[in-house]
């Protein structure tokens, strides 16, 4: 049976979640502070790049089954279950969780809850916020011991928000009563007997649960960065290793891709906030490890600057750097604490020409890096390019022709911060490659060459096409700049 359902906070998670809800079968109203995504939302149109998510909206805004609002009062009015979807991002000046939105959007609902509700908090929060939440509602709201409060963590990828919404991989519900866990039960009925595990458990173990998950996820991250720093203190491949720690099945292969590390508006705030709390409750040690995650996660992002700057023998002043990629991974625009991006601003900052181009991410890195330059196209950013640096692996870069875009550029040397190429491929087109934890691979003379060669009169010499010394930079290293 349809429930009516608000969705307080219409971000990233909020908007999918608004979608999701409608087309579980319920009766849906988003609320945002943000008047112009409220009316974009309610054109049906997507307020940023998620893939599946706009014809959803469409489809459940046009049948009536789901609006937007940034009114408090009609969505009090309204629900029987609200979810809290706001923003937890790093307090500025801090390690800790900023929890200004939670603790307004609770103050902005509770006059209105005038009858029994639920709050289900979806927001990723440092353990005890739920009760100090359900404290701050019994004083504001008029309706009091009949408005409860839930914490139902949220587990969505982004690029994949739409499918892990509808069909996660597990629920969890922190709840303080049976009742409550039934009303949640009813919301996320289709789900629930599609066969989705359910864990049903008080509200602090649900918070944790959640920053436990992305601690392991950013852990796993940093495991194999870690591992890559030894690969290239040994000169071993970590991209091979990777593989065969991933046939153990104790182990898996997921989250175990070596490269320029995690970012995005999550990972790296949760390990921070969680850390803090840790040690807030008396903690002090256990998260110790946390800090290491991250910082061998940064590390990783001076890697590549480093790279870049051995490539171009020694300086990065004044040479013409593309950097592909400003998202945080592929297939959102969602640029916060971009990786991509911090190559980009460092090298910028070092004095390089910096051209960033993104599919989808062009408009937000600019709204954040304004100072530095976008391309439209990929073909536009690497035009006369000195280095190439591939930072985000959209799949219109990993498909790239090494050899078409050999001509594009002014010298082929490439970083490929994700490990994201046939090292080989580019290193026998003629690009001097660089990956991330990986040898350097040596060119072999390609096959159309050898052709050449051997075709030949002996003692002439050959006119080889598209291979030049400075293609091959180990042979003749390409002129330093200042
Ligand atoms: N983005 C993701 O993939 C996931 C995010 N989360 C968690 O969900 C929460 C939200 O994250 P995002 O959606 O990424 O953030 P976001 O920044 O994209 O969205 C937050 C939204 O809340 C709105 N907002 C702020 N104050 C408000 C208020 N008082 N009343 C109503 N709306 C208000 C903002 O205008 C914005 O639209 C965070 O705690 C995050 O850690 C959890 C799982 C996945
Ligand atoms: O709490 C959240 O918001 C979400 O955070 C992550 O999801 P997301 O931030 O969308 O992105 P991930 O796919 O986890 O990737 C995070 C970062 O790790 C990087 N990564 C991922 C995997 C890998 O092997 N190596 C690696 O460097 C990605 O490039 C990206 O920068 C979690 O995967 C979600 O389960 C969680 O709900």
């Amino acid at each position: 049976m349809a429930l009516r359902i608000t969705v307080i906070g219409t971000g990233y998670l909020g908007a999918v979640h608004a979608a999701g809800m409608a087309e579980l079968g319920h009766d849906v109203i988003g609320v945002d502070v943000d008047e112009r995504k409220v009316d974009t939302l309610n054109a049906g149109r997507a307020p940023f790049f998620e893939p599946g998510l706009e014809p959803l909206l469409a489809k459940h805004v046009g049948s009536g089954r789901l609006r937007f609002t940034t009114s408090f009062a009609e969505a009090g009015e309204f629900g029987d279950v609200h979810f809290l979807c706001v923003g937890t991002p790093q307090q500025p000046g801090s390690r800790g969780a900023d929890l200004r939105y939670v603790d307004a959007a609770i103050d902005a609902l509770a006059p209105h809850l005038q009858r029994p509700a639920l709050i289900a908090g979806k927001s990723t929060v440092p353990v005890g916020t739920a009760e100090r939440l359900a404290a701050r509602l019994a004083a504001k709201a008029p309706a009091m011991e009949e408005v409860h409060l839930a914490w139902n963590p949220e587990f969505l990828r982004e690029g994949f928000a739409v499918e892990d919404t509808l069909r996660p991989d597990r629920l969890v519900l922190g709840v303080t009563s049976r009742t409550d866990a039934a009303v949640l039960e009813r919301v996320y009925a289709k789900v629930l007997q599609a066969g989705t595990p359910l864990v049903v458990t008080d509200m602090p173990t649900a918070e944790l649960v959640k920053v436990a998950a992305n601690s392991f996820l950013a852990t796993k991250i940093s495991f194999i960065n870690a591992m890559a720093e030894v690969c290239e203190a040994a000169g071993a491949d970590v991209v091979e290793l990777s593989q065969a720690l991933s046939y153990d099945e104790r182990i898996g292969g997921k989250f175990l891709r070596a490269g320029l590390g995690f970012g995005g508006g999550c990972l790296p705030k949760d390990i921070r906030a969680f850390t803090t709390r840790a040690a807030e409750l008396g903690a002090h040690e256990a998260l110790n490890f946390l800090r290491e995650v991250d910082e061998v996660n940064m590390r990783r992002r001076s890697r590549v600057v480093d790279l870049v700057r051995e490539l171009l023998g020694g300086s990065v002043l004044g040479a013409k750097v593309a950097v592909l990629g400003a998202a945080f991974k592929p297939s959102t625009d969602d640029v916060r604490d971009s990786p991509a991006l911090n190559v980009a601003a460092t090298l910028h900052l070092a004095g390089s020409q910096v051209v960033v181009h993104d599919p989808e991410a062009n408009a937000n890195a600019a709204a954040k890096f304004p100072t530095l330059s976008y391309a439209a196209t990929a073909a536009e950013a690497v035009a006369g390019a000195d280095v190439v640096v591939l930072a985000t692996e959209w799949e219109q870069f990993t498909s790239m022709d090494p050899v078409e875009l050999g001509q594009q550029v002014e010298y082929r040397r490439i970083v490929d911060a994700r490990n994201a190429l046939d090292p080989q491929r580019w290193a026998d087109a003629g690009w001097a490659y660089r990956g991330m934890g990986r040898p350097a691979p040596t060119a072999t003379i390609p096959a159309s060459v050898e052709r050449l060669i051997a075709a030949t009169p002996s003692g002439a010499v050959p006119q080889l096409p598209a291979v030049t010394a400075t293609a091959y930079d180990r042979v003749a290293p390409a002129p330093t700049l200042a």
